[in-house]
């Protein structure tokens, strides 16, 4: 059996509470094996970008991306997230390395062509690089990877955090034992979007498909699901959505949603 390996999203609502943050981070680091951390942090682009008067517009889940907006995600993902969370890790004994998708040439993927949206500067991956990322890993750094792709004409694009962690595990899965986990500020995918308690335990494609389909499933969920759905299929072992606090709790499968393939008994 293979060697086990956590690949761990962040989400942008904790980025942003710097309590709830530094509590993850530390947890984080307690993850007794070799792991990885990708992080969003949209909250933050959209304010920094509220302050440069510069107009946000996200299109299912994913944000249109101008040139302007271009400069702002690369300073905020690429420079003040990624660099903060990558201080905060060493801090607790946690030798992380910050990279976005363009570094070690890592995540390359095509600028995003849909007839009916111009996205921008939007990056669909098209591979990641799981060699490099593990000779990262074999010198005993811990990747904390920022939700920045390169295109192989030169770009640097936008990519949403959700499908730069799935398709980063799904890479991984090839070598290692790889179990998926998306930290966000509820308590997992809930039945009731008023009721943060409503966790629902399990989730497959049956069930996402009849919640997405009355709207209790929406907005940044979509892109979250259907990459955990995506991971599972290419040889992901397990998936987890939680949160933040109870990463710890959700690596032994004790807290959260578990997103599975088929119904589980
Ligand atoms: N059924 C649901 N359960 C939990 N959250 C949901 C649900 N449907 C929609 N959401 C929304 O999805 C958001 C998470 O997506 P997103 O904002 O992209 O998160 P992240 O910051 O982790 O990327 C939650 O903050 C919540 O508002
Ligand atoms: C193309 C696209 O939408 N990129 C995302 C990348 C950040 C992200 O995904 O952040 P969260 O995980 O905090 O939502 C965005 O700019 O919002």
């Amino acid at each position: 059996m293979s060697q086990p390996l956590y690949v761990v999203k962040i989400g942008g609502n904790v980025i942003d509470n710097p309590e709830a943050c530094t509590r993850f981070l530390n947890d984080f680091s307690k993850l007794d094996a070799p792991k990885i951390l990708v992080h969003g942090g949209g909250k933050v682009a959209t304010q920094m970008a509220a302050k440069l008067q510069i107009e946000t517009q996200m299109v299912e889940g994913r944000r249109i991306t101008d040139k302007a907006m271009l400069d702002v995600v690369t300073m905020v993902y690429g420079g003040l997230v990624n660099k903060n969370l990558v201080a905060q890790l060493q801090s607790f004994n946690c030798n992380a390395i910050g990279l976005t998708g363009a570094d070690g040439g890592i995540i390359r993927s095509v600028k995003r062509l849909v007839k009916t949206i111009d996205y921008g500067f939007v990056g669909d991956i098209e591979a990641v690089n799981a060699k490099q990322v593990n000779a990262l890993l074999s010198s005993g750094l811990i990747p904390v990877i920022a939700p920045l792709t390169y295109s192989i004409e030169g770009l640097l694009l936008n990519t949403n955090a959700d499908t730069m962690a799935s398709a980063t595990a799904v890479a991984m899965a090839g070598l290692f034992e790889v179990n998926l986990i998306y930290c966000f500020e509820k308590k997992g995918v809930l039945s009731d979007p008023d009721d943060d308690n409503a966790v629902i335990s399990q989730l497959n494609p049956t069930s996402y498909a009849s919640y997405k389909a009355s709207g209790v499933i929406n907005k940044g969920m979509i892109p979250k699901l259907e990459s955990a759905f995506e991971a599972l299929n290419e040889g992901v072992k397990q998936v987890t959505i939680c949160h933040a606090d109870e990463l710890l709790a959700a690596a032994k499968s004790a807290a959260g949603t578990v997103i599975a393939l088929n119904p589980i008994s």
